[in-house]
């Protein structure tokens, strides 16, 4: 960064680095292995980048600094802002919301109070590290006041938002006390991301409601077609960018031989199965680790599957751990691991292999290449990075990926085994017809899986939102408006 501040800023949550403390006490920054960091990360470099987040941990000041021509400005946290503002409003409140209200949101004053004030000081960072007339990425649902903030301050920049969750409907979003001061927030930006359309149209048609602009009709599209909701003078875009990986480097790591010969080892060690199956998520209550424990523990009991031919492998990476609806949902899913390997383990031989810890990125990928069943079974999830990463990384054709509905995947993984969640027997169907795939269907799915996320890279992701955003100055033909006045004030 110059002395007159970067051309390119990206504020997140969190710096793509940790403060790690080593069990000496001494601290050192861990870089974490995020595809957001992969992919951003050679754009930044080559426009004179700088990144604004948490450093991941509370109560530490740190000056910015350069870490391998990167800008790092950290944000820091209070103890109490770390609970009021990121377990407290971001991960009780937004998180539930926006992921179907799975468990009950908390409306707490003081958490909103936390979250309003960690957003200032966001902008009031980002509005120091970025030069004039600088491209602003603001990244997810801790920091959607943050667009708002940011123009008041910085008139001069061209600010763009991604959401990496779900955009929920009205009927849900209508429940958030500070609805409108979202909302309104989120208009800062000059463009707004979603993975997926429904997500856009979701936002759209609440822009017209609670912050009474009018918006563009008719539907938008997956990178095309973007909405538009005028406010005041200034015109803001709306679209669907789906996120993805970096599928070339995953591809590639995938047919090392180390790798393989891993994969064989890991095999072995479960004593040489006829199926694998492998679940790999963040511990959390979206990622429907407890439906798919409950069709495997059906398909065990009505012995459609033999506990000596199939194993599952759960990995859950402890996440948000001080939230109580999350260590609640520990305790349930570590008793339903337990309660199946007490029906039908044997001494030496679980059914399930279950890992509460980080698995590092080259174990991961040959865990996917030794798995013949992947199972991804959220009840909702923004997009789902495993799922693609799994896809990637069988350029052997095999393996068959069962995939919820409910997830920002399902669009575009259409061969995969689909389910719905919320139907058992459905999850069960999809993990036998999984289990008992016809090899060539096998391939021919997978075959066009990876032509999908080969084709379509995170790199492609970032580029595509970014070429939006720079367009989003330009004059366009008038586009025909809807205004609240028309629909009429429907009642949630
Ligand atoms: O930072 P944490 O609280 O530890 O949580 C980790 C991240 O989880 C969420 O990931 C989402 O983004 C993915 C990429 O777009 C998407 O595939 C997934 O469906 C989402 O759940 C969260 O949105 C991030 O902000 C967190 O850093
Ligand atoms: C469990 C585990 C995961 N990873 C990596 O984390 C991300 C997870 O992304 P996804 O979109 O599926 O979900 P959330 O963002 O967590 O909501 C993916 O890249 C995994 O490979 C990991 O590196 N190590 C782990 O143990």
């Amino acid at each position: 960064m110059t002395a007159e501040g970067s051309d390119f800023v990206v504020v997140a949550n969190r710096l793509p680095v940790d403060l790690d403390t080593a069990p000496d006490g001494s601290r050192r920054w861990k870089r974490s292995p995020g595809g957001l960091v992969t992919a951003l990360e050679p754009i930044l470099r080559n426009n004179n980048g700088a990144w604004v987040g948490w450093p991941g941990v509370p109560d530490v000041e740190v000056e910015p600094f350069e870490d391998d021509g990167l800008e790092l400005v950290p944000v820091p946290l209070s103890e109490r802002e770390v609970a009021d503002y990121y377990e407290g409003f971001s991960n009780a409140t937004l998180w539930p919301l926006y992921h179907d209200v799975i468990v009950r949101p908390v409306y707490d004053r003081t958490w909103w109070e936390a979250y309003v004030e960690v957003n200032r000081r966001f902008a009031e960072a980002t509005s120091t590290a970025a030069a004039q007339n600088a491209t602003v990425w603001i990244q997810d649902y801790q920091l959607q006041l943050v667009p708002k903030m940011l123009r008041m301050l910085r008139p001069d920049l061209t600010i763009g938002f991604f959401l990496h969750i779900p955009f929920p409907p009205v009927e849900l979003f209508m429940q958030m006390p500070w609805r409108t001061e979202i909302v309104e927030g989120l208009l800062g930006a000059d463009l707004i991301g979603f993975h997926l359309p429904g997500g856009a149209q979701n936002f759209l048609y609440l822009s017209r409601r609670l912050a009474g602009q009018p918006t563009s009709r008719g539907n938008i599209g997956v990178r095309s077609k973007l909405g538009v909701v005028q406010v005041g003078f200034r015109t803001v875009r709306v679209g669907a960018f789906p996120i993805s990986i970096d599928s070339g480097e995953m591809d590639e790591k995938s047919k090392r031989k180390s790798i393989r010969d891993r994969a064989r080892e890991i095999r072995a060690e479960l004593g040489d199965p006829k199926v694998i199956m492998l679940g790999v998520d963040r511990l959390d209550y979206t990622k429907g680790i407890d439906v798919r424990l409950g069709a495997f523990h059906e398909l065990l009991l009505s012995e459609k599957v033999d506990p000596e031919d199939v194993v599952m492998i759960q990995v859950a990476t402890p996440s948000r751990e001080r939230v109580e609806s999350y260590r609640h949902m520990r305790g349930e899913i570590e008793s339903k691991v337990g309660r199946i390997n007490g029906e039908f383990g044997r001494v030496g031989h679980p059914v399930v292999h279950y890992l509460h810890r980080p698995i590092p990125r080259d174990e991961l990928i040959a865990y996917y290449v030794a798995a013949d069943v992947m199972l991804v079974t959220p009840i909702r999830d923004g997009m789902n990075l495993v799922a693609k990463e799994y896809v990637a990384c069988r350029s052997d054709l095999g393996g068959a990926l069962v995939l919820s509905e409910f997830t920002g995947a399902a669009a575009e993984l259409r061969q995969a085994y689909q389910c719905n969640p919320h139907d058992l027997d459905n999850v069960a169907d999809a993990m036998m017809a999984a289990i008992e795939q016809d090899p060539e269907d096998g391939r021919r799915h997978m075959r066009a899986m990876r032509r999908q996320v080969l084709a379509h890279d995170v790199d492609r992701w970032a580029r595509s939102f970014l070429a939006a955003l720079d367009r989003t100055g330009e004059d366009t033909a008038p586009t025909q408006m809807v205004s609240n006045r028309e629909i009429g004030q429907a009642t949630v």
